[in-house]
């Protein structure tokens, strides 16, 4: 201490030589010595020393310390900063070093250098006093300094060399200014498109670049609390959607943390804790839509009346699973459609082919890079509702995951591992349907009722044709009865030698393909009739751009168009199967 009461700087100080940051009077800056020279002086000094003062150094700018300790000192930056090693760090890794956090305290210039081995000692003068940078102007002003220092190193320099405080400002101003222009010139670019992220980070301090940012982001988390509290949710889920909500609010948006908590809170704030769709039951009207909606399969339709039968008396029904097996394209798909719109609940089907991994099921743990909910919570999120009606095609491996899914003991609590917090189930009305029962795990199996759904005769075939597929296909492209009549010598000729199959699918996608090559003809039909109103020279010209059939050029097609044997042969080519195999291979 000085006799006015102002604290004053050794007279010798070790200097640390540094040539990459320059530290100014009040920043901090950390600084990794490798060299030996520095190396010795915090062995010596800092690790050593116990005061106070032993904390102490002078840090010169722009000097190199030689590689080797033998090799001569390089001449001194003439000015240094005095300041206080606040931390030490040692490590091995790639090489011995240390790294030094230091708060600069004044400036000093070297009068003489006492020694240079193992340390560099010199003697030194105070060139400004210390209480000035505990001011908050100053500190504030060469804090500011600090953080630009590591962009314009030189520019620093020159700052740390101004010793009177007039001359910082001079020299402080014209930085700020180039780095306001460059910070208008980043939000311009930015301005066009709104995704990028509108922060600026800058070494150890990061900005925004407008005020609203701040506040938009504010209300963005305030929208999201609202949401979080709006959503219903069990008071498991709420307490961990809080917890999450704190660290997201204490984050910075750069991390790559922030994007993973904000998509899980707003998972957790759109899946339908609490939101379900009132039940029309009436078993009346649930004949009539599967009649309606399917030929044959009694069996099923009977059962699948029971069920529902009881459903309706008793709401709460923890009854067994419906398993519909049957070979492909026989309607199970299509019955569990009817059910969901019998019942005026949503329709979701999960398929599971392909699946390899139960987490697909049941969701990766947040822990993953990429994780995400299963099919079950993504599922229950699409339809928005906790009471859908879920179609599972069981298959594979996987389908042991559904274990838990299925069994209503246990569903009301299904956790799914991205969750981590239980979501009831109990409402959702699961029905399954697999192509055989020998894919099913017998645990599962075991948990539902299976109800086979066999494949068609040719007969139910050409019903099903002409009350269901024909009309389907008819009104999918744009045709009408008037326009397009597939007699019943056809559809069967289709049947028995266009396809062969338990189900309807392949049939239908036939009567889809004759509807298409119709569908042109209609369509040319109305072009040529359009043309009769055009002049006989561009009647010409699209004439013979146009790739119609001689007849078609001449006069539209006499509706409707029958599609007759030859016509079948034009647009489907020759048969695949012969009469003779196909009545074998009869079902
Ligand atoms: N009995 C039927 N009455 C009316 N249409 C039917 C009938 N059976 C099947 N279909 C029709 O056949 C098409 C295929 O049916 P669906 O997709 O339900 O088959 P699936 O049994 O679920 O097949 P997969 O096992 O391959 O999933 C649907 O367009 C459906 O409307």
């Amino acid at each position: 201490m000085s006799s006015s009461g102002e604290m004053e700087l050794p007279s010798r100080l070790p200097l640390l030589l540094t040539h990459e940051g320059v530290l100014l009077p009040g920043s901090t800056v950390r600084f990794s010595v490798y060299s030996p020279r520095n190396m010795q002086l915090v062995k010596h000094r800092l690790l050593r020393g116990t005061s106070l003062k032993s904390t102490i150094i002078g840090v010169i700018p722009d000097t190199k310390d030689p590689e080797h300790e033998i090799e001569d000192l390089p001449s001194l930056h003439k000015v240094g900063t005095a300041g206080i090693a606040v931390q030490v760090v040692g490590s091995n890794w790639p090489k011995p070093h240390y790294t030094l956090l230091i708060t600069g305290l004044c400036r000093f210039s070297v009068s003489s250098v006492l020694k240079d081995r193992p340390f560099v000692l010199a003697e030194v003068e105070q060139l400004d006093k210390l209480e000035q940078y505990t001011s908050p102007a100053s500190e504030g002003a060469d804090g500011e300094l600090g953080e630009l220092s590591q962009k314009f190193h030189q520019a620093a320099i020159q700052v740390l060399d101004a010793v009177t405080l007039e001359e910082r400002f001079k020299m402080a101003l014209p930085m700020l200014t180039r780095q306001i222009e460059a910070l208008k010139l980043l939000q311009k670019t930015r301005k066009g498109n709104p995704d990028n992220e509108k922060r600026v980070c800058f070494p150890g301090r990061q900005f925004n670049l407008d005020e609203e940012n701040e506040d938009e982001d504010s209300d963005d988390t305030t929208a999201l609390e609202r949401k979080i509290y709006g959503a219903n949710m069990t008071e498991a889920a709420l307490k961990v959607c809080i917890k999450e909500l704190k660290r997201l609010k204490k984050m910075p948006q750069s991390m790559p943390e922030y994007a993973l908590t904000r998509n899980y809170l707003d998972l957790m704030v759109e899946l339908p804790w609490n939101k379900n769709s009132k039940d029309c039951l009436d078993i009346r009207a649930a004949r009539t839509f599967l009649d309606n909606d399917h030929y044959a399969m009694d069996k099923l339709k009977r059962r699948v009346l029971e069920y529902l039968a009881v459903r309706q008396l008793k709401t709460s029904l923890k009854g067994p699973i419906l398993c519909f097996v049957g070979p492909p394209g026989v309607g199970k798909t299509s019955v569990g459609r009817s059910i969901a719109r019998t019942l005026g609940r949503e329709f979701h089907r999960i398929s599971l082919g392909g699946v390899c991994d139960q987490s697909d099921i049941r969701g990766h743990r947040r822990t993953y890079v990429g994780s995400m909910p299963g099919r079950i919570i993504n599922g229950l999120k699409t339809v928005g509702v906790n009471n859908p009606v879920f179609l599972l095609d069981v298959q594979g491996d996987p389908a042991a995951a559904l274990l838990e899914v299925l069994d209503p003991e246990q569903n009301h609590s299904f956790t799914d591992h991205y969750l981590n917090v239980a979501f009831d189930l109990s409402q959702v009305l699961f029905i399954a349907t697999a192509n055989t029962t020998a894919t099913i795990p017998p645990a599962l199996l075991d948990r539902m009722e299976v109800l086979q759904v066999a494949g068609y005769t040719q007969e139910e075939k050409m019903e099903i044709a002409h009350r269901h597929l024909i009309p389907k296909q008819l009104e999918e492209h744009g045709l009408t009865p008037q326009e397009l009549h597939i007699p019943q010598c056809t559809t069967q000729e289709i049947i028995s030698r266009y396809t062969r199959e338990a189900g309807v699918r392949s049939l239908e996608r036939k009567i889809g393909t004759v509807c298409r090559a119709v569908a042109v003809k209609v369509a040319e039909g109305q072009n040529i009739s359009n043309m009769e109103s055009l002049t006989p020279e561009c009647q010409g010209q699209q004439a013979g751009e146009s790739s119609l059939s001689q007849n078609t050029k001449e006069a539209p097609p006499e509706m409707p168009i029958v599609i007759d044997h030859a016509a079948l042969r034009d647009i489907l080519g020759p048969p695949v199967f012969d009469m003779e195999s196909a009545s074998l291979c009869q079902v």
